[in-house]
């Protein structure tokens, strides 16, 4: 007899979602492959589960696909420094890849950005610190060359007021350059004809 009276029933509906799985990996062309997690069915019953019926938490997973439950990664909130990484690498790879000849809507959607960042920017005093750099140092994004020394300066503004050292903006073409894509597929087109189609 079986340990658990809805055992028959689990093992069921492990048989029905091998059976969907199969029908998927064919459907997917892994036809030579039936099982492209690995042996692992789409689906599965939690052994906990399976011994406890009743238990709440495995019940909430346990039908969710297997990559939706982004095993071994735990969340981990990222730091003000990171944040703050992460956004002087884009905006400095942004200014090295700003056309030489950038259109008026370029040098608008620059603009936008930095009142953007200065708005929503994710940590709210530096949000409000750089709201009041942007007041005494509007954006200059006349060109690439104008732009990332623009930026370099104000990057910066904010490195005298955190005491860090500042970086000599002479170097920032040799810190900071385009980001690296076959055949320069990335680099954003300027023009020497400004149409300015979207500018009213
Ligand atoms: C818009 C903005 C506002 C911020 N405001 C605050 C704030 O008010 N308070 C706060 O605590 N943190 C703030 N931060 C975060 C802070 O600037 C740093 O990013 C964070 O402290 C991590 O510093 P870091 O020493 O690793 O180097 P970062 O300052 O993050 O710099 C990253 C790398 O850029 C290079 N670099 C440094 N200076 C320049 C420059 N001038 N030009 C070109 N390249 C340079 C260096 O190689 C450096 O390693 C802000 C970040 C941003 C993007």
């Amino acid at each position: 007899m079986s340990e658990n009276p809805l055992q028959p029933i689990f093992e069921t509906l492990e048989k029905v979602a091998r059976c969907v799985q199969n029908q998927l990996s064919q459907f997917t062309g892994h036809a030579d492959n039936p099982s492209p997690t690995n042996g692992q069915p789409i689906f599965s019953l939690s052994s906990s589960f399976k011994a406890n019926p009743s238990n709440s938490k495995s019940n909430s997973t346990m039908f969710q696909p297997k990559d939706s439950l982004n095993e071994g990664k735990s969340a981990s909130p990222v730091t003000k420094e990171e944040l703050g990484r992460a956004t002087w690498t884009f905006l400095h790879t942004l200014a090295a890849q700003y056309p030489d000849n950038p259109t008026r809507q370029q040098k608008k959607d620059v603009k936008e950005l930095m009142a953007i960042l200065s708005r929503m920017y994710p940590c709210k005093e530096c949000a409000d610190h750089f709201k009041e750099i942007l007041r005494a140092n509007p954006v200059q994004a006349g060109s690439q060359a104008e732009f990332s020394h623009w930026l370099c300066h104000v990057h910066n503004v904010v490195n005298r007021s955190l005491g860090k050292p500042v970086f000599l903006c002479e170097r920032v073409d040799a810190r900071w350059g385009k980001l690296d894509c076959e055949q320069r597929t990335c680099d954003l087109q300027g023009t020497t004809t400004d149409f300015g189609s979207d500018m009213h």
